[in-house]
C-alpha cells in the first residue's frame, strides 16, 4: 500500500524528515508516537502534498506508484485522505457542497456514477449520524466556528464518506471529549478493512485502545528509532521517552 524509503525533507532549508523507512501493507493500521516536534505532522503533510515542505531525497510508493511526483490533488483522487490536526475553515464554502464536490470527484476518477444532490444529501445525513454530528453542520460554513471536537468529528464523516485506501490521521484524537473520542475511533473501526490502511499520528495510548494498531513506531529527530506492536504504546504511556535516549525535555 504505502512503501517510505529513506525519506528526507525539509522546510525553509531546514531539514525536518532524516531518512523515514516505513512499510504499510493494506488493511493494516499504523501508529506514529513521538516527542513534539519531531516531525510526524511534517510526515503527514509532506505524504499529503504540502508545497511548504521539499523532499530532497528517499522515495515513497503508494500501491506501486511514485507518490512524490503527483500533484496534491492526484494523491487525494487516488485513495489518499489526510484528517488534519488543525482542520481549516472555509467560508463561504457550505460543508454539504464541498463534500459532495470531493466524493464526486473520486467517484469520478474511479469511473463510478457520480451522486446528484438528493442522493449525496442522504448518504452525507446517514454519515453524519454515525459520528454523532447534527445534520445542520453539513449546511454550514466548512469547519466554520465549528469546535475543536466538531471539526475532528467533520474529518472523520470526510473520511467515511470518501473511503480513502491510505487514511492518514493526524491527531484526530486532541481536543476530542471522552464520548467524541469513542464516536470517532468507532468510525474509524467501521472502516478498517483488508484493503483500506492507517496511519494514525497521536500522543496518547488512550486512542490505540480503541483503535487497536498493527505496529507502533516512534519518530524522534526525523528519523523512526524504534518500531514495536501495540504494546510499545503502552510501553511509552508508562515510562515517556526517555529511556529511548531521547531528550526528555524535548519530549514534554
Ligand atoms: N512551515 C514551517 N516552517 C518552519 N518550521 C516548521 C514548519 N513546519 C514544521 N516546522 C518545524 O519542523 C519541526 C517538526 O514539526 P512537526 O509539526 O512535524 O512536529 P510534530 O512531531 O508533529 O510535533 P507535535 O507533536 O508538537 O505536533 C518543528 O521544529 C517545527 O517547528
Amino acid at each position: 500500500m504505502l512503501s517510505i524509503k529513506n525519506l528526507h525533507a525539509t522546510v525553509d532549508g531546514t531539514p525536518i524528515l532524516k531518512g523515514i523507512n516505513l512499510e504499510i501493507k493494506p488493511g493494516e493500521v499504523h501508529a506514529i508516537m513521538g516527542p513534539n516536534g519531531s516531525g510526524k505532522s511534517t510526515l503527514s503533510q509532506v505524504l499529503a502534498g504540502h508545497e511548504a515542505f521539499e523532499v530532497t531525497a528517499g522515495q515513497v510508493l503508494m500501491n506501486g506508484e511514485d507518490l512524490l511526483s503527483k500533484e496534491i490533488e492526484e494523491r487525494a483522487r487516488d485513495g489518499l485522505f489526510l484528517a488534519f490536526q488543525y482542520p481549516v475553515e472555509i467560508p463561504g464554502v457550505s460543508n454539504i457542497q464541498f463534500l459532495r464536490t470531493a466524493v464526486n470527484s473520486v467517484r469520478k476518477h474511479r469511473g463510478e456514477p457520480e451522486l446528484d444532490a438528493v442522493g449525496f444529501m442522504k448518504l452525507a445525513k446517514e454519515t453524519a449520524k454515525r459520528v454523532d454530528l447534527d445534520i445542520s453542520f453539513l449546511k454550514r460554513g466548512v469547519n466554520e466556528g465549528f469546535s475543536g471536537g466538531e471539526k475532528k468529528r467533520n474529518e472523520i464523516m470526510q473520511m467515511m464518506l470518501l473511503e480513502p485506501r491510505l487514511a492518514i490521521l493526524d491527531e484526530t484524537d486532541s481536543g476530542l471529549d471522552i464520548d467524541a473520542l469513542k464516536t470517532v475511533s468507532e468510525g474509524v473501526n467501521a472502516n478498517r478493512s483488508p484493503d483500506r490502511s492507517f496511519l494514525v499520528v497521536t500522543h496518547y495510548q488512550r486512542l490505540l485502545s480503541y483503535i487497536i494498531p498493527d505496529y507502533v513506531h516512534v519518530l524522534a529527530g526525523g528519523q523512526i528509532i524504534k518500531s514495536g506492536g501495540r504494546d510499545l504504546a503502552l510501553e511509552l504511556e508508562d515510562k515517556g521517552y526517555g529511556w529511548l535516549g531521547i531528550n526528555e525535555a524535548a519530549a514534554s
